[in-house]
């Protein structure tokens, strides 16, 4: 069996390439990093080091490694050839690697079985975004999109930015959770283990991301704000702890009216979550946590998506929005997405027309006018 998957950084080498190791595939690990696919395609192995309560040490193996910018030919050979592909790229990637995809399946045998689709990235709908961005390649020969299945996922295991003296292993918190939808594979379902699938993708792939992943940012923008440079000394701040503490009941308040979960299973599962965030072993940052704050604020992602939704439900989503406001105080310059988010908070620009281009919400929906506010006091001025 043979997989080939696409980003080989934190992710896709402590999680995704372990998993598939794991249940048996050869991995080709694919990426425009080239010093780090040199180290792969030149090293025979590297080491998972978990850490927490249930922490062992992980040997992956069995793998090969191709640079998906200068061999892109070699890359869509091996899917021509492939059971599985999967990404960690990054959600605004995935339509720099749909062409070489397209290709792999255009090379695929017409009457073979297909090759399973999944992207990890922490974005609702990720493998949705990949297939429209492949389809619209294709659109010269549709029969080429049924050589593959495309499947949506949600993944969660925190993998923060690794300490470069350790080459190709990574360091990853010992908890990890990989839920894919089952409908699209009929009778077909992917031999992975450690994978579990679902029906119904999108209770599981809502609640991490407007847990896990709304609740870390709230931390790292909050914690940003006050000064703090890592995830634990930013929860160790009363004022962030009480923020996080505060969004994630309003995302509780969601998540239960909306799916329809218990709330003391909901309680449990958000605690977990504090404990994850304040794990000391991981030394995670707020500046990889908070990155790419113009992607986090996005329509659909963590703020703005459960925000919106409680205000169709009449409530109001106070700690959401000045997480919102604190997502707008980050800095980075290293950071492109933060860049450009202040080149826009300094720009002649009203508010309203600002808070409209940066989270997509509709004009007439009343968030936009308490985000333009928000932007308003980032900016430290009292226009409009
Ligand atoms: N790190 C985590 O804790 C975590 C957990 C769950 C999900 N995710 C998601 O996984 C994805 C990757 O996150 P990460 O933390 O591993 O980031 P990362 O920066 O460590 O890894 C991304 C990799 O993608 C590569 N890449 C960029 N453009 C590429 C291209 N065109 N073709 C091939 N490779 C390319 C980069 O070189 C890099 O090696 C994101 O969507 C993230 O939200 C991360
Ligand atoms: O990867 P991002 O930028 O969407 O979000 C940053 C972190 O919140 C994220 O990587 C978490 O560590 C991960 O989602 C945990 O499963």
């Amino acid at each position: 069996m043979k997989a080939v998957h696409f980003g080989a950084g934190n992710i896709g080498r402590g999680f995704v390439g372990l998993i598939l190791h794991n249940a048996g595939y050869e991995v080709v690990f694919a990426d425009v990093n080239a010093d780090l696919i040199d180290a792969l395609a030149t090293t025979p192995s590297y080491t998972v080091h978990e850490v927490g309560p249930d922490a062992r040490d992980w040997t992956v193996d069995n793998y090969r490694a191709l640079n998906s910018r200068t061999a892109e030919v070699e890359v869509a050979r091996e899917i021509a050839t492939a059971d599985i592909v999967t990404t960690a790229v990054g959600p605004s990637i995935l339509k720099f690697i749909a062409p070489v995809i397209a290709e792999g399946l255009r090379a695929r045998p017409s009457n073979g079985a297909p090759v399973s689709v999944m992207a990890c990235e922490n974005a609702i709908g990720a493998t949705d975004l990949l297939r429209a961005e492949i389809e619209m390649l294709l659109a010269d020969d549709e029969a080429v999109l049924r050589r593959a299945i495309f499947a949506n996922t949600a993944v969660d295991r925190i993998v923060p930015g690794q300490d470069p003296a350790a080459g190709l292993d990574v360091t990853v918190e010992d908890f990890f959770e990989w839920v894919v939808e089952r409908g699209p594979f009929g009778n077909a379902v992917p031999d992975i283990a450690e994978a579990t699938f679902v029906d119904d993708l999108a209770p599981y792939i809502e609640r991490k991301l407007f847990t896990v992943n709304t609740g870390h940012a709230t931390i790292a923008y909050h914690g940003f704000a006050r000064g703090a440079s890592t995830l634990v000394e930013a929860l160790d701040l009363p004022e962030v702890a009480a923020e996080v503490r505060a969004v994630l009941g309003e995302t509780k308040d969601l998540l239960v009216t909306k799916h329809d979960f218990d709330p003391e299973e909901q309680e449990k599962y958000l605690q977990k979550n504090l404990l994850r965030f304040a794990n000391p072993a991981l030394s995670d940052t707020v500046d990889r946590v908070g990155r790419a704050p113009l992607r986090k604020l996005s329509r659909n992602e963590r703020f703005v998506g459960p925000a919106a939704a409680l205000v169709e439900l009449g409530r109001s989503p106070d700690a959401l929005v000045r997480a919102i406001g604190a997502a707008l105080r980050f800095d980075v310059p290293e950071d492109p997405e933060s860049v450009r988010l202040q080149e826009l908070l300094r720009s002649d620009r009203s508010s309203a027309d600002l808070a409209e281009e940066i989270t997509g919400i509709d004009s007439a929906s009343p968030l936009l006018p308490r985000i333009a506010q928000e932007i308003d006091a980032a900016r430290g001025s009292g226009r409009e």
